[in-house]
């Protein structure tokens, strides 16, 4: 049953409202109430079902049918109010419609003087991209108050939310767009929903790391990173090493249990990749990911520590690779002079390559009893993967149904093939949502810990090992999943979600490559000496090739 704890007569537009605030709880039955019980732990943030029962909804007075918007209070950014006066010279002002009108006895709204109250909320209604909301109410002053009091007092009380930020922006990070992004579409989010904010403007790779070490970071409730997969990644270590070495554990040992850091991460993606982002909320959107940061989404994931046969190497977010891709980050290092083609390039090459790697692997697997089993075999490449990485150019990521935090990472064997069996790979991780242990070159495990023996007789043998986009060294590698090690300010996503988000997105591509044809036609109709040039190029073109 639901009780009614506030109701108000309002105007929105020119149109008279009930404005309610309601709760799916018959024990509570004012607002009085509604902020002791949360005061007193009785209903906890995370009790997530009674807060997102809380709603204003608004009632027209006019027409018992209409329901205007309804606002889940705990998706509110910002109340605010301006007093507004009928002595105002401007004819079109609200309050003069208003006075004009009788809504009734009850609802009359005092025609002296009113307040004109903005919500400003987070709309979640339309596919998966979180957007914000404005309503402009109009009320009598002392409505207006105990409205602009409450829910003041309410959304103090709400114990996920961050109160105190430190963001980290890599001006550099997706062609220099870091600033641009961060200031004109999240810094006034982030004050709209009065977030104290430091800010640091990264001016060099490992500026980030520096800060996290040296400095006491105790007082924020989140760090969060502007930028792409490589400043996530730098944060992610930074706040992992520091609260394994105040915990006095030794990351060397890779047996150690580590532990949880205090601070929760948030990602505004403006990267090239952002493999994180998609990964955690389905999209790179920057206002979805500031969204869910201001609201204080929490999501645990897993990460897994690599370690080489001497010491720890890195932590892995993403994704693992040894052999085919990690070739390719090594290429394309050394072919920067060509800019974002570079990628594109190396993959022909290496594809051309058609290199494997003789390998030993010992798997831990997930299963009731962990089982181990051991691999040997060529391999064109080895991949773990602890997110989808779902990206441009991967429709649905390598491994869509890996789980952000069950303790496991998914382990992909490609086999040794043909040319034509390797592309058929390369094109299911582009566009399938299925399985990739479907082909009969890839064998998929689910597991907690592998390690991975090169068996060379030379060191040139050996293939190139990569974790999260960067090189490693190593002769012997072993990974090992850690449960639910990082906290971030993250909805999550299912498998489901992408396939909708997919869907999505094929109709907005479609319909512009149907504009694009259009437009090429009515250039090629209006000008006629394109046709007759277009005539002559495939005539060339043919001839030259055949
Ligand atoms: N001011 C800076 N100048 C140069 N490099 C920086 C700066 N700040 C951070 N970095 C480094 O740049 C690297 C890449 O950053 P980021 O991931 O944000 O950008 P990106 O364009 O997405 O790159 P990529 O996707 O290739 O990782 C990070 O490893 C980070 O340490």
């Amino acid at each position: 049953m639901s009780s009614i704890l506030f109701s108000t007569s309002c105007y929105i537009k020119t149109e008279p409202y009930n404005l309610c605030i309601s709760i799916d709880n018959d024990s509570i039955s004012t607002t009085d109430e509604l902020l002791m019980k949360i005061d007193t732990s009785e209903i906890r943030s995370n009790s997530i079902n009674i807060l997102d029962s809380i709603q204003i909804y608004f009632k027209s007075l006019t027409n018992d049918d209409i329901l205007s918007e309804r606002i889940i209070l705990n998706k509110l950014l910002s109340i605010k109010q301006n007093e507004v006066s009928v002595n105002e010279s401007d004819s079109s002002s609200l309050l003069q419609r208003i006075s004009s009108k009788e809504i009734g006895k009850d609802n009359k709204i005092s025609s002296s003087q009113s307040t004109q109250v903005n919500l400003t909320y987070v709309d979640i209604s339309e596919s998966f991209l979180w957007t914000v909301k404005r309503i402009e109410l109009e009320m009598d002053c002392t409505s207006a108050q105990q409205l602009y009091s409450v829910l003041n007092q309410y959304l103090s009380k709400l114990k996920d939310r961050p109160r105190n930020l430190l963001v980290f922006i890599n001006p550099e990070c997706g062609n220099g767009k870091g600033s641009a992004v961060y200031e004109e579409q999240i810094l006034p989010l982030f004050e709209e929903a009065k977030i104290n904010i430091k800010t640091i403007y990264t001016e060099r790779a490992n500026h980030a790391r520096d800060y996290i070490t040296e400095e006491s970071i105790d007082d924020y409730d989140g760090l969060i990173c502007v930028g792409g997969d490589g400043m996530f990644s730098e944060i992610c270590h930074s706040i992992l090493l520091k609260t394994a070495q105040q915990a006095g554990l030794n990351i060397n040992d890779p047996t150690t249990h580590l532990k949880r850091p205090n601070l929760r991460i948030g990602v505004i993606p403006a990267g090239s990749t952002d493999a994180v982002a998609f990964g955690t909320t389905g999209h790179n959107d920057p206002i979805t990911n500031a969204l869910q940061i201001i609201i204080g989404k929490s999501l645990l994931i897993d990460i897994a520590t690599v370690h080489n046969e001497r010491s720890f190497v890195c932590f892995m977010a993403t994704m693992f690779t040894y052999g085919f891709f990690g070739n390719i980050i090594e290429q394309s290092d050394n072919w920067r002079f060509f800019g974002p083609l570079r990628y594109s390039l190396a993959g022909f090459v290496q594809f051309i390559r058609n290199a494997s790697y003789h390998t030993k692997l010992s798997i831990t697997q997930v299963s009731e009893k962990s089982s181990q089993i051991k691999c040997e075999g060529h391999y064109e490449a080895i991949i773990c993967l602890n997110m989808p990485c779902r990206c441009d150019k991967s429709k649905f990521g390598m491994s869509p149904s890996v789980h952000l935090a069950d303790g496991s990472f998914d382990v992909i064997l490609v086999k040794h093939s043909w040319r034509l069996t390797f592309l058929r790979f390369l094109h299911h991780i582009a566009r399938h949502s299925r399985a990739v242990e479907e082909l009969s070159n890839v064998q998929r495990y689910r597991a907690t810990e592998v390690v991975i023996h090169p068996i060379v007789s030379r060191p040139k043998e050996l293939g190139n090992w990569a974790c999260d986009g960067e090189l490693i060294e190593g002769n012997e590698i072993r990974i090992r999943a850690h449960h639910q090690l990082l906290n971030l300010f993250a909805s999550g996503i299912h498998l489901d979600q992408i396939k909708k988000i997919n869907e999505e997105e094929s109709k907005v591509v479609s319909t512009s490559v149907m504009k694009k044809i259009s437009s090429i036609i009515d250039i090629l109709t209006a000008k006629p000496w394109c046709l007759v040039f277009l005539f002559f190029l495939l005539l060339f073109l043919f001839f030259y090739f055949f």
